[in-house]
């Protein structure tokens, strides 16, 4: 195509896009027949029909306008698009006759690519594809001018890779392959899948272990005690170091090691955490589960007892059964005392079945040398235990207030990600003020002192104030703090569980 056939399609296209108007039916046909002129003998036969179909679609609802033509020209439009099986046997020139006249005589004959497709069909090739997509004007007129002129020096797709290939290895040269060259005895590798029908997924293996228990139970469980979550370490618990050793020593080398702890070493099945609320109990839990790299389940009893009120004693041999399934596991029971709590007449027969089921399981656990389950029961309340209970958590550990160094490494830990003007005296005071405290009472102290800060703002700023124009926590916000938050644990709490501790506990 001419340089001045190109500007001709790029005003084309101007003049349709801009909205201004139609072109008129003349221009039209002459932009068709340009189409049909220079496209064709670039491309295979299904880019023809697509573009066709794709490109000249358009058109006829372009000339739709020209109504003293339009289902003529439509017809023959169509005709082509419906012809694409046989189209060497196209007559374009005829095709073309109605909708350009006489000037369809000064078409190119159209023969020789005709025979080419002919002789060898070709499906669209990605590099065909390029040069007809881009039918947008700047495109359009690019295609035209650039890569069609070259009617003369036409290439397939086949013969331009040919030509790179001798570009790059020369025209004797093998290409270099990888690996071994083939022979008539290599192994034939179809490039494509093979059309085997699919796999049939197969069924989910169930567990023997889980196989009288209701799976919906067993979904609950994974979904809801399950926890894969945190992941805590044994420097995330401020203090409580001989809680800590022992525990290590007791069940997490055990844990790790299996084939150590034999015999009179084996680690035992039950432990009790007992002590104040929010000192760390369930902290302990989970990071017993991490550090042995166990599954974690963690289920208050009271839930067990009420949430699920008739399905309690399914819901813990469920509980058992999906731990087993999911070894080395830990199971940590809070509030364990409101389900062992110690036998009385009151007690609903429900409670006592529960009770029951528990420490059957309880006493699987521990007698089967294999199974590499762990259960953590906490409470608040070890005196109200069960005798039966009691027995069965072999270790019973004693999980205080924190002491001074623990109340400072917590403040220093909670603060830390807080703007402050604290300097080291100030938070050993808040480590002394706050004695008799607990964990999670230290933790509200912290969180009631750092909105302090934002309450000093003035009402009306605090919807545009920027972050860093907050001012920063001080001791003072603790000294407001101390007023505000108290410590939960009363003293005569405390003096029951040294006397619990000295009796039964497994402390020094
Ligand atoms: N020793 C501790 N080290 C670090 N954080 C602690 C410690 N004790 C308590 N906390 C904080 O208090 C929160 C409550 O702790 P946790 O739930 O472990 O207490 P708990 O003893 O299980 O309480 P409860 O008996 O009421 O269930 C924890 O999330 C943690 O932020």
């Amino acid at each position: 195509m001419s340089e001045n056939n190109a500007d001709f399609l790029n005003n084309y296209w101007k003049t349709v896009n801009s909205g201004t108007g139609n072109p008129s039916a003349s221009v039209q046909r002459k932009c068709m027949a340009q189409i049909y002129n220079h496209s064709l003998p670039t491309l295979d036969t299904a880019t023809i029909c697509h573009v066709l179909e794709k490109r000249l679609h358009k058109y006829s609802d372009l000339v739709d306008n020209d109504n003293k033509n339009s289902d003529r020209i439509k017809k023959v439009i169509q005709q082509p698009v419906n012809l694409q099986s046989n189209l060497s046997n196209v007559d374009f020139k005829s095709l073309l006759k109605p909708v350009l006249g006489p000037k369809s005589d000064n078409l190119p004959d159209f023969d020789n690519f005709k025979a080419a497709f002919h002789k060898k069909p070709q499906k669209p090739s990605f590099e065909n594809r390029k040069i007809i997509k881009p039918f947008a004007p700047q495109q359009l007129s690019r295609t035209c001018s650039e890569e069609l002129p070259k009617t003369t020096s036409f290439k397939t797709a086949s013969n331009e890779f040919q030509l790179q290939n001798a570009k790059k290895w020369g025209t004797g040269a093998q290409k270099p392959r990888l690996g071994l060259s083939r022979n008539v005895n290599s192994k034939f590798v179809p490039p494509l899948r093979s059309h085997q029908p699919p796999e049939e997924p197969k069924p989910e293996q169930i567990d023997d272990r889980l196989k009288n228990i209701d799976p919906k139970m067993v979904e609950l469980i994974k979904s809801e005690i399950m926890d894969v979550g945190a992941k805590v370490e044994w420097g995330d618990i401020a203090g409580l170091e001989f809680a800590k050793t022992a525990i290590q020593e007791a069940v997490v080398w055990p844990m790790l090691r299996p084939d150590i702890f034999t015999g009179l070493r084996r680690p035992p099945k039950g432990i009790l955490l007992f002590g104040p609320p929010g000192t760390g109990k369930t902290l302990i839990g989970k990071c017993v589960a991490a550090q042995s790299k166990s599954t974690f389940f963690s289920i208050s009893a009271s839930s067990l007892t009420s949430k699920w009120i008739g399905d309690g004693e399914k819901m813990v041999r469920a509980l058992f059964a999906v731990a087993r399934c999911h070894q080395p596991a830990v199971i940590f029971i809070d509030e364990i005392d409101s389900l062992l709590c110690q036998r009385n007449e009151t007690e609903h027969e429900s409670s006592r079945r529960i009770k029951t089921e528990f420490l059957v399981q309880l006493d699987g656990a521990t007698t089967d040398s294999e199974e590499r389950l762990l259960v953590i029961g906490a409470t608040n309340r070890p005196q109200e235990l069960d005798e039966a209970a009691r027995r069965r958590f072999v270790k019973r550990l004693y999980i205080p207030l924190p002491e001074y160094e623990a109340r400072l490494q917590l403040v220093t830990g909670l603060i830390a990600n807080e703007r402050h003007d604290l300097d080291s005296d100030d938070l050993a005071k808040v480590a002394q003020l706050s004695e008799g405290y607990s964990g999670a009472d230290i933790r509200s102290l912290c969180s009631e002192a750092s909105l302090g800060p934002i309450r000093s703002i003035d009402m009306s700023m605090i919807a545009k104030i920027q972050a860093h124009e907050v001012r920063p926590l001080t001791m003072d916000d603790f000294h407001k703090a101390f007023t505000r938050v108290r410590s939960s644990v009363s003293p005569k709490d405390l003096e029951q569980y040294v006397i619990w501790d000295k009796t039964y506990g497994s402390g020094l």
